[in-house]
């Protein structure tokens, strides 16, 4: 099984090559390749694959000839994920299979991302909506939220710098199963001021459903800005959303949400068939 490994602001996936869809990907597979000590290691799979070849595409697909196949560390399965987007197209684009400049559409679970390449990659993102406030506790601290979906669900909780520096995201916060019946990716944001060219600045730290605290969320980065530009009372607005592993923007208007930040590759390799297996069935 050939292997590649790449992350965006820190936020890392193992990407396997699979164009025809023959990879009998399970679960336990995907847990066994994201564990940190006996694994590669990484906070999801994205398995590149051609939307004819992948059942969870075909209703969306609209003749987009990829299909993102996003798993999170823990084996389960994920609509959205932006960061996962922005390095699937910089794999498909380092492996000649799409132009390295220019807009191109995935095909996602959450629908179809238009991706614009360049240094730095960009998507056009589900628009976020905002629907109801919850809550989320950590450590016996509750935490008022915003619930948004950009594709899969997400609640936004405002702090101060801090707190949110002093944060420990070692287990799940806990949250309202009524609002959030298939769980919730939990960002924690602060305020500062915005830096040249942006209307608003947020530091972010985020707990992923299925994957625990990740240095970066994009899906996340974009649920923090919309929750940023409503409480401004703005229709539009730039957002730069500092992450534990570095930089995000994200442009907000009523008709689009546009994710930009980098995209880097960083190995490709072979996985130890045996090794894995032992690890599945262990
Ligand atoms: N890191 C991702 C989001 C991955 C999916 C998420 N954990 C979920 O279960 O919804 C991103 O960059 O958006």
């Amino acid at each position: 099984m050939r292997f590649a490994k790449g992350h965006g602001t820190g936020n890392d996936f193992v990407i396997l090559p699979d164009p025809d869809g023959t990879l009998p990907l399970t679960p336990a597979l995907v847990a066994a390749l994201c564990d940190r000590r006996r694994g590669i290691g990484a906070d999801g799979v994205l398995r590149v694959v051609r939307s004819a070849a992948h059942p969870d595409a075909e209703a969306s697909s609209a003749g987009a000839e990829w299909f993102m196949d996003y798993w999170n560390a823990d084996g389960s399965q994920s609509e959205m994920c932006g960061n996962g987007v922005r390095v699937y197209a910089r794999y498909l684009a380092e492996a000649g299979l799409v132009a390295p400049e220019g807009t191109f559409d995935l095909v996602t679970r959450a629908g179809v991302v238009p991706v614009t390449m360049g240094e730095e990659i960009a998507a056009a993102m589900p628009i976020p909506r905002v629907y109801v406030s919850s809550s989320a506790t950590v450590l016996e601290q509750s935490f008022t939220g915003t619930a948004v979906d950009v594709g899969n669900p997400h609640l936004v909780c405002a702090v101060d710098e801090p707190t949110l520096e002093g944060l420990e995201l070692f287990r799940a916060p806990v949250i309202d199963p009524l609002i959030f019946p298939a769980g919730v990716n939990v960002e924690f944001a602060a305020v500062g001021p915005a830096p040249a060219g942006a209307d608003l600045y947020r530091r972010m730290r985020v707990y992923e459903r299925g994957s625990g605290e990740t240095q970066s969320c994009g899906s996340g980065a974009c649920a923090v800005a919309a929750v940023a530009v409503h409480h401004a009372g703005l229709e539009s607005g730039v957002v730069v959303v500092d992450v534990p592993g570095g930089r995000l923007t994200v442009t907000v208007t009523p008709n689009e949400c546009v994710l930009q930040g980098p995209a880097v590759i960083v190995a490709h390799g072979d996985v130890d068939a045996q090794a894995i297996r032992q690890l599945v069935f262990s």
